[in-house]
């Protein structure tokens, strides 16, 4: 794999409280989408800033293309940002603004006017270089920066929430649109956001941030499927939570005891017995049963609390019948079900009781926290 770039043990402190990025590791592919994400203040932007050369880390390198970046200001890294905010120029046309760079590099009249003209090509905005970019609708100004940002060819492009400011629809369709950008000019994109729909949608590999830290770096799929942390499972998608302890693993398999019965045949867990540890199950892997026969976690009875209707899905908010206290280990206070339409569901109402059952298939096993 060649590494685009190399985060190496990179720390940064402001002060003398907890590091905003501590001890980062990453390997990012060149060409790739890579996203980073994470609640607020859990220190994307300081790690981008790093990234970018507008911040030096406490501690630990940063390798871009086989290059060290110490002591390298912004523009002299292979990289160029786009902020939240854009920070276009609104005095300026379309064109002025996507040749700024080229100008400041003391690129010729007649050559910035043909990048100009195919990076508006590559933006699928051919014939808008004389507007004024305050005449232009907010994707299309989301657009013209990034044309801007490519003006000076950098190997990464880094970008910082650019489409919180967008509603949400043009926000689902620049999804796509930054995701072909990326494809079409191979750029290593590196592109923060605390939103997981829209890492998952557009990303070949996403790192899970958590107070400084990363939890997990992995695909798209495999991060929603296959979550290594409680934080990871809870942030990345929806997932019901059922607390319990490990009794046994073995090679084979585990077996997690809950409130609601032992669940056996678990995908074997690096933990030892007696360790407290949850069972994590999405919303779709719920299935509706009758609201009877405990066992194995054969069927929880639930109460629906809510419901709503999706069309493809029903989507069902429960409350277990019976807490489901595993011993010591917390209860399980809600249980939440999508359920698909497929014409064979019974009819439902708020305070109907009904079972929600799920198999070992179905569960991720994390170590509590
Ligand atoms: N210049 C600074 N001086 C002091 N503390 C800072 C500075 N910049 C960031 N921090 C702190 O570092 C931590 C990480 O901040 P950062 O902005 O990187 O988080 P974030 O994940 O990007 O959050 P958000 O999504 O809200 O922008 C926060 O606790 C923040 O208060």
């Amino acid at each position: 794999m060649s590494h685009g770039v190399a985060l190496d043990h990179v720390t940064m402190r402001f002060g003398a409280g907890p590091a905003a990025v501590d001890d980062v590791d990453l390997g990012i592919e060149a060409g790739s989408f890579f996203s980073i994400l994470g609640p607020s203040g859990c220190g994307k932007t300081t790690l981008l800033r790093m990234i970018g050369g507008f911040l030096e880390p406490s501690q630990g390198r940063i390798v871009i293309g086989g290059q060290d970046m110490a002591g390298k200001r912004p523009e002299q890294r292979p990289t160029a940002m786009i902020f939240q905010n854009l920070a276009l120029f609104p005095l300026m046309t379309v064109a002025e603004n996507i040749g700024f760079g080229l100008e400041v590099r003391g690129i010729k009249a007649a050559d910035r006017r043909k990048r100009v003209a195919r990076l508006l090509d590559v933006i699928a905005l051919p014939g808008i270089a004389d507007k004024k970019v305050t005449d232009l609708s907010g994707g299309q100004r989301q657009r013209v920066a990034i044309a801007r940002a490519l003006a000076v060819e950098p190997q990464v492009l880094l970008l910082d929430e650019p489409l919180s400011a967008l509603d949400l629809k043009l926000r689902q369709h620049m999804r796509a649109e930054l995701r072909s950008l990326q494809k079409r000019t191979g750029v290593t994109f590196i592109y923060i956001t605390h939103d997981q729909g829209e890492a998952l949608a557009m990303s070949d590999k996403v790192a899970v941030m958590s107070a400084g830290r990363v939890q997990q770096v992995a695909a798209p799929a495999e991060l929603y499927d296959r979550p290594r942390t409680a934080f990871v499972a809870g942030f990345v998608g929806e997932a019901n939570r059922i607390p319990g302890r490990i009794m046994t693993c073995d090679a084979g398999d585990a077996t997690v005891e809950t409130g609601f019965g032992p669940l056996a045949g678990l995908a074997p867990v690096p933990l030892p017995a007696g360790t407290r540890a949850s069972l994590f199950v999405r919303p779709e892997r719920m299935r509706l049963t009758a609201a009877e026969g405990l066992g194995a976690i054969g069927a929880i009875p639930v109460l629906v609390e809510d419901l709503r209707f999706e069309g493809p899905f029903l989507h069902l908010v429960t409350r277990p019948i019976e807490a489901g206290a595993a011993a010591g280990a917390g209860t399980t206070s809600e249980i939440v079900a999508q359920l698909v339409n497929d014409g064979n569901l019974p009819p439902l109402a708020r305070g109907v009781r009904v079972g929600l059952a799920f198999g070992p298939a179905d569960a991720v096993v994390l170590a509590d926290e």
